[in-house]
């Protein structure tokens, strides 16, 4: 990618094998939102191919249902309780609402007590919280994270690597950046180290 005259992401060659998670770390502006845009489709590389489950990514509902994302920050329903929104999430992914896997993440994530709640009148962390029960509560095999650890306790995000284990025993996918050690550590997933000029040097068997 160019952005100006400003190239981010060259030389990068990753796979993130099916069942498996990979997390990219790296200072700031080292590219790992722009990687995890290009990944989702939401911004096209200059060059370069991106393939998820073998297709380029794109707009389809075919491509979403396969993809859970927090790359992108969603907007809220006014009028919708915290619950709702992730009732309806599941529901429009064709799985139950009612089969008791929001009530496992709500009491995981703590929001139990926030369920009645509109998003609008949350905390930064707690907003963080729904938007990781939005996209857990719903059916799908790759999960792109960027920063999952972003406004949350030490103890949440422990939970929050729990899950992300959970969903990896599951036969899920996980592609996030990080830069919570803690976190990745507890998630047990290799890391890709981007460095500023963007040549990924690896630490662990991606
Ligand atoms: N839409 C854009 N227009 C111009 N420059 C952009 C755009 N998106 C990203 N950049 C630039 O690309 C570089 C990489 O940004 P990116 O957000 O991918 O970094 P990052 O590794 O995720 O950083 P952070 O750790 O701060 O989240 C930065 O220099 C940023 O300024």
């Amino acid at each position: 990618m160019t952005f100006g005259a400003r190239p981010v992401l060259q030389d990068v060659d990753l796979t993130v094998t099916v069942g498996t998670a990979l997390c990219l770390t790296g200072e700031n502006g080292a590219g790992k939102t722009t990687l995890l845009r290009c990944v989702t489709g939401l911004v096209e590389p200059d060059a370069g191919t991106v393939r998820v489950f073998g297709q380029r990514p794109d707009e389809t509902a075919t491509f979403w249902r396969r993809v859970a994302t927090t790359v992108e920050q969603p907007s809220w329903y006014a009028g919708l309780t915290v619950r709702e929104h992730v009732e309806l999430v599941r529901l429009a992914s064709g799985a139950d609402p009612g089969d008791g896997r929001i009530d496992h993440l709500f009491t995981a994530l703590g929001l139990h007590p926030l369920a009645d709640s509109t998003p609008d009148t949350l905390s930064s962390g707690q907003r963080q919280r729904l938007l990781l029960a939005v996209v857990l509560s719903r059916p799908s095999g790759l999960l792109v994270l960027d920063e999952p650890e972003q406004r949350l306790d030490a103890g949440i995000r422990q939970v929050v690597a729990g899950q992300l284990r959970d969903y990896l025993d599951a036969g899920g996918s996980i592609l996030m950046a990080s830069h919570d050690p803690s976190l990745v550590a507890a998630v047990g997933c290799p890391v890709l180290a981007l460095d500023t000029a963007s040549a990924p040097s690896t630490s662990g068997a991606p």
